[in-house]
């Protein structure tokens, strides 16, 4: 992990490629994700995309408090090559497995392809960018090849319990009546 970190630094083997891969590690941080989620929902004017969205902020949280826990319980500590400048972040993300931004990837990625109608070409985008997210982790220093794997692993199952407790208007009335304006 440790040689693959090319761009951990200004002066590493990648350093000058630093400020791109941080412009995609925002593009995969849980606050984006959850104020547009928050922000579409606030504008929607259609039951269907009220319900999507809310079960998309559904699994954003559940995928922080996910993560959270189990970086508590493992409690591994980031590659020491690592430089903590990352864009906000909260009191156990000092500890790397798994990576939150892997996970948050491979949930949103699965939720996406699940739930949007899009064409080949984006779909194939949207495969490559979790894909470079969680590529960037280990490349910025931030994470251990494993913290990635797992947090892959981990987001793409978590989409699978979120379609099993899928939130709707019948299973989730008063949440629902939140949000119908
Ligand atoms: C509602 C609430 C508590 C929002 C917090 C959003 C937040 C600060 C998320 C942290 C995202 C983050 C820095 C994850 C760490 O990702 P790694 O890939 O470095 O594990």
């Amino acid at each position: 992990s440790k040689r693959l970190g090319v761009c951990a630094g200004e002066g590493s083997a990648w350093g000058s490629a630093r400020p791109l891969m941080k412009v995609i590690e925002v593009s995969g941080h849980g606050i984006p994700w959850l104020l547009g989620t928050f922000y579409g929902l606030c504008q929607s004017d259609s039951s269907a995309t009220r319900e999507v969205l809310l079960n998309l902020l559904f699994a954003l949280l559940l995928d922080l408090v996910l993560v959270a826990v189990v970086k508590g319980l493992v409690k591994r500590r980031r590659p020491t090559h690592n430089k903590m400048d990352m864009f906000v972040t909260i009191s156990v993300d000092k500890y790397s497995f798994p990576s939150g931004h892997a996970t948050r990837a491979a949930l949103v990625c699965r939720f996406i392809l699940h739930h949007l109608v899009l064409a080949v070409p984006l779909r194939v985008l949207v495969v490559l960018w979790a894909l470079i997210v969680s590529i960037s982790r280990v490349m910025l220093g931030r994470h251990n090849v494993t913290d990635v794997l797992f947090g892959l692993l981990l987001g793409y199952a978590l989409y699978s319990v979120v379609e099993y407790c899928w939130l709707s208007p019948l299973s989730a009335p008063a949440l629902f009546a939140l949000w119908s304006h």
